[in-house]
């Protein structure tokens, strides 16, 4: 079983990341990214996709359009884990 974050350890990552910001009301991240169309929105999708596979960590997530929003949380530890900050610094990268 994987260990949550700590406060300070929560606090320190999101500090350290832009554009994600904590969930009310639960131990989640949230970042809403925007492309210039549809077809570049999918595309970071199958980006996000295949990443998550092969960490096999996986994102919540919706798509409107050209919008994509992402919560990450690790289920197993029900919050935020070391994990969670990964793959976000990953998704990160592909935009
Ligand atoms: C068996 C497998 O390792 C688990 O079900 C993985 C798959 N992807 C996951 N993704 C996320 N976000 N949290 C998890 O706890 C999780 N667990």
């Amino acid at each position: 079983m994987i260990a949550r974050l700590t406060a300070n350890e929560r606090d320190e990552a999101l500090a350290a990341l832009v554009g994600w910001a904590p969930v009310k009301d639960r131990d989640a991240m949230t970042r809403t990214f925007m492309f210039a169309d549809f077809k570049e929105a999918f595309a970071f999708m199958t980006r996000v996709a295949l990443a998550a596979e092969k960490m096999d960590h996986h994102p919540e997530w919706s798509n409107i359009y050209k919008t994509v929003t992402i919560t990450l949380s690790t289920h197993e530890a029900n919050g935020l884990t070391r994990r969670d900050i990964d793959l976000a610094k990953i998704i990160d990268g592909f935009v």
